[in-house]
């Protein structure tokens, strides 16, 4: 299905739902945000807000500063040196560069999903038992449950029941990019943020992840970085697009792209460059 049918069944989805549409929660707000590698500036007084259990994507061409920009949310960028953060990201409205914070607590409710699937090199159970036995304490009938839970929430327990305890990394890439989802979700975490989790993944795998990308939002908060404007069009309820470092537009998927404010927007979407 091209992105312009999409784009049609959104709108008028969208004139339905707007009439009725309840106030969505802001879950993370980002206030003024610069960061520097060393003396360069990758990212420039961000100013956004990210919607509680939608799906917003971030655009642009390579370098602008996307995945820099979505690491702040977890603060991974904390296990490097000689990165400098400036301004504030609110996780429901608690600054989470406040002295004091807990970061893995942090990362167990703001979870992460690399571009290359990254199973760790063990059981396809003990990969999603991973987390859990590091942030709870569950029994070995709980944990098999949560796993199970884990598993199935990412639409892969049918593919992976009868191989538990085979390795993780025996699996196919898209099976191995679900088997990390469900390794995220399995700790419940609030957020997920996913950075191009479909870039090596064949269109099947790919059509895998964004329906279960589109399931998962009734539960969790998604923020995904994409290079396939298609997918930000199919997948998205906001989109935003950057520009060296600046976030030069956000707002519905919908009207970036039909009716982009501004032209380096409409720029980039209609292929010029990037
Ligand atoms: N560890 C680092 N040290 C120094 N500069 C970095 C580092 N990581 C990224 N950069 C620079 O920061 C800028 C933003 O990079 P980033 O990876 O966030 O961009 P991106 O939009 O995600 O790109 P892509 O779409 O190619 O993944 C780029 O100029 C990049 O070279």
């Amino acid at each position: 299905m091209t992105a312009d049918i999409h784009l049609d069944q959104k709108r008028d989805a969208g004139a339905v739902e707007a009439a009725a549409a309840p106030q969505v929660a802001t879950k993370l707000r980002v206030n003024d945000l610069n960061l520097y590698y060393g003396k360069f500036q990758a990212i420039k007084n961000v100013t956004m807000e990210i919607p509680e259990r939608q799906v917003t994507a971030f655009i642009g061409p390579s370098g602008c500063g996307k995945s820099t920009l979505i690491r702040c949310f977890n603060r991974i960028h904390d296990l490097y040196e000689g990165i400098r953060t400036e301004g504030q990201i609110l996780l429901d409205e608690h600054d989470i560069y406040d002295t004091g914070i807990d970061l893995n607590l942090l990362r167990s409710r703001v979870g992460m999903v690399f571009q290359k699937p990254t199973p760790f090199p063990m059981s396809v159970f003990d990969n999603v038992a991973f987390g859990i036995r590091l942030y709870e304490k569950l029994s070995a009938r709980d944990l098999e449950e949560r796993v199970e839970w884990a598993l199935r929430k990412a639409a892969l327990w049918n593919e992976v029941k009868d191989k538990l305890k085979q390795s993780g990394q025996a699996l196919s890439g898209g099976q191995q990019q679900r088997l990390c989802i469900a390794r995220t979700i399995a700790v419940k975490p609030e957020v997920i943020l996913l950075d191009e989790p479909t870039s090596a993944l064949d269109p099947i795998s790919t059509g895998y992840i964004e329906d279960l990308i589109n399931e998962l939002k009734k539960d969790y908060t998604i923020v995904i970085v994409t290079h396939n404007m298609q997918q930000a069009a199919r997948i998205s309820d906001i989109t935003a697009f950057m520009y060296l470092g600046s976030l030069i537009e956000c707002d519905d998927t919908t009207k970036i792209f039909t009716q982009p404010k501004e032209s380096r927007t409409e720029d980039y979407i209609t292929g010029r460059y990037g």
